[in-house]
């Protein structure tokens, strides 16, 4: 299974600038693929296409060879950099963490999730604590392709550590395709088994003019 992009055009509305210019990718489930660039080089925009957020000005996002689906729980799930974006503040952490799946109780230990943050708004947890749950709500058997924008980028060292054993562990166990966006080279080389650099891949935006 794969997630693979053709020919990917994306503009944001109202600019005439090119952010993506026929962009090609594939990750197979299993694979760990870095996209690393410099800050506003579109890899959070590419993030959203390839997870069905955002759709291209062109091109096609395709899941084992079809389109993602519009409805129900999506193989290709995405974690962003701000979990506090993330989730509805006007929702109990137990209705986040449910809101796609039934978490069993073993991936909230493995998360290092208390029951007694469940009865909580996410306004009282930490940027860290809040991000685990962003995780495991994402890691439904259903997930075969985990793309992780700059999720550790707002935390301290050690839950930064904390947080890629875990993602990495379940990864390896349910057999994930990935795709780390990261500004960070260390981290993509420790994490991933494949790196491309975005400026490279999508050098038809850089080179472009506007669109005419
Ligand atoms: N909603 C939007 N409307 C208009 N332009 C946008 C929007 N979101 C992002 N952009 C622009 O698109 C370009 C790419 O942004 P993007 O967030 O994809 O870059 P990035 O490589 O992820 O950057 P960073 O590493 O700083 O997060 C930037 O020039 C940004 O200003």
């Amino acid at each position: 299974m794969q997630l693979e992009a053709r020919k990917i055009c994306f503009n944001y509305a109202g600019s005439s600038k090119w952010i993506l210019k026929d962009v090609d990718l594939t990750v197979k489930t299993g694979e760990r693929l870095a996209l690393v660039g410099p800050s506003g080089y579109g890899k959070s925009t590419l993030a959203k296409i390839l997870a069905g957020y955002l759709q291209p000005s062109a091109g096609t996002v395709l899941w084992d060879g079809s389109p993602l689906p519009k409805r129900g729980y999506s193989p290709v799930q995405v974690i962003f950099q701000h979990p506090e974006l993330s989730v509805d503040p006007r929702w109990k952490m137990s209705k986040v963490l449910t809101e796609g799946w039934q978490p069993d109780p073993e991936l909230l230990t493995l998360m290092g999730i208390e029951d007694g943050w469940m009865s909580r708004w996410p306004a009282e947890l930490s940027g860290g604590e809040l991000q685990r749950f962003c995780i495991a709500r994402v890691l439904s058997k259903e997930t075969k392709c985990l793309i992780c924008d700059e999720i550790s980028t707002m935390l301290d060292v050690i839950t930064q550590a904390q947080i890629w054993q875990l993602v990495l562990r379940v990864a390896s166990a349910n057999h994930l395709g990935m795709i780390v966006v990261t500004h960070n080279m260390a981290l993509a080389q420790k994490v991933c088994d494949r790196i491309i650099e975005l400026p490279e891949l999508n050098k038809a935006a850089l080179r472009s003019a506007d669109m005419p």
